[in-house]
């Protein structure tokens, strides 16, 4: 039997005065990856946000079998990392600074990084090609190589459950196809990868694609599913069709 990394029962979540998530519920298996996409306000990032216990909620969220309210922060954060969207940062960080920050929860506190957590750092700044670039700031970065770093942050973590809201901004096709390597050797090694993802014939290399519209869950289901891509045509308004293309599958506009 697959176990369930993430657990959300009757999520509602509210922005300003404004319900966003409207009683979603939804299993997310382990050793996987699952890739939530949808139209733009459909609340992909909001739901992110309350998995990762960022966002107040109604209902609710098991992290690994566990109410994720229940979990210390630290354990948590051990447990999960996260990669936001459009994530501020300190410009004059340095590369390995930043990356380093993924090891906090490992870390007593002000204790300095142990061996692991250079370890780490380096084998994640490695796995994103931003090795060389350890001793320059973030400020001399441009937005695709700051996304790199922020990715290599994410892996030093070294959490059971990856979080990424829209990973692939700015990257381009080669770093798009490492970042997809990246995700694979992860879930091969039985981690747990939930990506939002707005590139589709990217979204579509995952295991299982949750679909989302208004608020709610149309459809989850397995990527090569003749449903699924049904699913993903109506929800774009027919404006897309899924074809396979050299043994993937491919979005197109109509
Ligand atoms: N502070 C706020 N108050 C009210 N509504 C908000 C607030 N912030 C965001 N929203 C709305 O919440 C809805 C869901 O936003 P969310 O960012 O979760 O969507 P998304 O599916 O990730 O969108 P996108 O694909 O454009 O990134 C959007 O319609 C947005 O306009």
């Amino acid at each position: 039997m697959t176990s369930i990394a993430v657990h959300a029962r009757a999520v509602r979540a509210r922005l300003g005065n404004v319900e966003i998530l409207h009683g979603v519920s939804l299993a997310l298996p382990s050793g996987r990856w699952t890739s939530i996409v949808g139209p733009n306000g459909a609340g992909k990032s909001t739901l992110l946000k309350v998995l990762a216990g960022l966002l107040p909620h109604q209902g609710s969220v098991e992290l690994l079998g566990q109410p994720l309210a229940s979990i210390r922060p630290k354990k948590r954060a051990q447990r999960l990392a996260w990669l936001g969207q459009n994530e501020s940062t300190a410009d004059d960080l340095t590369v390995w600074d930043v990356a380093m920050l993924g090891r906090l929860p490992h870390q007593a506190w002000l204790a300095a990084p142990s061996e692991a957590d250079r370890a780490a750092v380096e084998q994640a700044l490695k796995a994103t090609q931003a090795w060389d670039w350890r001793g320059r700031t973030l400020g001399q970065l441009s937005g695709g190589e700051r996304q790199r770093v922020l990715l290599a942050r994410a892996l030093a973590v070294q959490a059971q459950v990856l979080l990424m809201d829209e990973p692939l901004a700015n990257l381009d096709p080669p770093h798009q196809a490492d970042w997809l390597a990246v995700v694979r050797a992860l879930v091969s090694k039985g981690n747990t990868v939930v990506s939002v993802l707005h590139e589709l014939s990217m979204a579509l290399h995952a295991d299982e694609l949750v679909i989302m519209a208004a608020g709610c869950i149309t459809h989850q289901g397995t990527c090569s599913d003749a449903a699924t891509h049904r699913a993903l045509e109506a929800v774009f308004d027919q404006r897309i069709t899924i074809h396979p293309l050299a043994n993937q599958w491919v979005a197109l506009p109509n």
